[in-house]
């Protein structure tokens, strides 16, 4: 298995994920490499570093594909690909303290005001490494973008327990990424830096998401189902950054229904289908284990939303 989607992720494993999966008999020490692009520099990651399990963590759908391929063809047993947000995946997936070094390769600088905690000159990011970076762990960024790289180390000297390792403008890079090639080509400049985490100074982890069960098992309302779920169709809801709406929905002959469900935590997507089915005389709702979505604040709002509908007390109520 040299790659993830979401299903395997959530329902294949527990979080933090087994040590079986991320640590297939290396020597323990774990990389995590965040938006990998065309998964280059991951495959020299794994490469170079044989003993280490090398992780990459990627948003785009099409790049996850592109890199498992090769991956693949380079024979690699060592990295494993997850699909999704960074900012998301990494509490989900990993034990607190557990990773080695995190590497950043010219991630998009995210230059308007309102899209400012998506970078990591985010506190919340520094924060976020300070809980998941073993003591002695360093985190490595390249951009091309100096406000970037300069507001990066501001941020991180912010914390007590972090301390820059080296910054650098220019240098010379053992492997050098796509975007790295085509901003040398335009002639721009790169900027690297690289922190590392002393330990200790920063309050216990707090899971980001808990655990839960996300299956629900509401009274049927007596209403056909047919009708409740047109009646959810084109729904919106959620608190904040996390919002959901309900598209198409479809019932079978069964008794059972799928409705489309989309998510959004702090830009981060999903899509993923809600199966209403027959259980005890009453409906059950829960994620249809094809399309299993990571237990979001957003999700868990679609799924209290779409139990309500079923009749749950709490709809009653109001
Ligand atoms: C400019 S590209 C750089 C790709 C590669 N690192 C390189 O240097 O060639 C930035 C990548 O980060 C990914 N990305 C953006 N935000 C992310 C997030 N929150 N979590 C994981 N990947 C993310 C994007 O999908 C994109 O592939």
């Amino acid at each position: 298995m040299y790659w993830a989607f979401q299903d395997v992720v959530v329902d294949g494993a527990r979080h933090p994920l087994p040590l079986s999966w991320v640590v297939p008999g290396g020597d323990g020490r774990l990389f995590v490499e965040i938006g990998f692009g065309n998964g280059e520099f991951l495959a020299h990651l794994g490469r170079a570093e044989p003993g280490a399990t090398v992780v990459g963590i990627e948003v785009s759908q099409w790049c996850v594909t592109k890199a498992a391929r090769r991956v693949q063809a380079c024979g690699l047993t060592n990295v494993r690909l997850l699909w999704g947000d960074a900012r998301h995946l990494i509490p989900l997936c990993f034990a607190p303290a557990s990773l080695d070094r995190v590497i950043l390769n010219f991630p998009c600088p995210w230059p308007k005001n309102r899209h400012a905690s998506r970078r990591v000159t985010s506190p919340e990011f520094a924060g976020l490494l300070s809980r998941f970076l073993k003591p002695g762990g360093f985190f490595s960024l390249a951009t091309d973008v100096d406000w970037y790289a300069r507001s990066a180390r501001e941020c991180f000297a912010a914390l007590p327990g972090f301390s820059l390792r080296e910054e650098r403008t220019n240098p010379q890079r053992e492997y050098l990424t796509k975007y790295e090639r085509k901003w040398k080509e335009e002639g721009r400049d790169t900027f690297t830096l690289e922190v590392e985490w002393a330990g200790g100074g920063v309050p216990a982890p707090e899971p980001r998401f808990e655990e839960e069960s996300l299956e629900m098992d509401m009274p049927n309302c007596g209403q056909g189902l047919a009708s409740i779920l047109e009646g959810l169709r084109d729904r919106e809801g959620g608190r904040g950054d996390h919002r959901f709406v309900f598209r198409e929905a479809f019932t079978s002959p069964g008794g059972e229904g799928i409705l489309l469900a989309i998510t959004v935590d702090e830009g981060f997507e999903q899509h993923f289908f809600l199966r209403f089915y027959p259980s005890r005389g009453r409906i059950a709702v829960k994620p249809d284990p094809t399309t299993l979505p990571y237990r979001t604040p957003a999700v868990k709002e679609a799924l209290k939303e779409a139990s309500r509908a079923l009749g749950s007390p709490a709809s009653r109520e109001a």
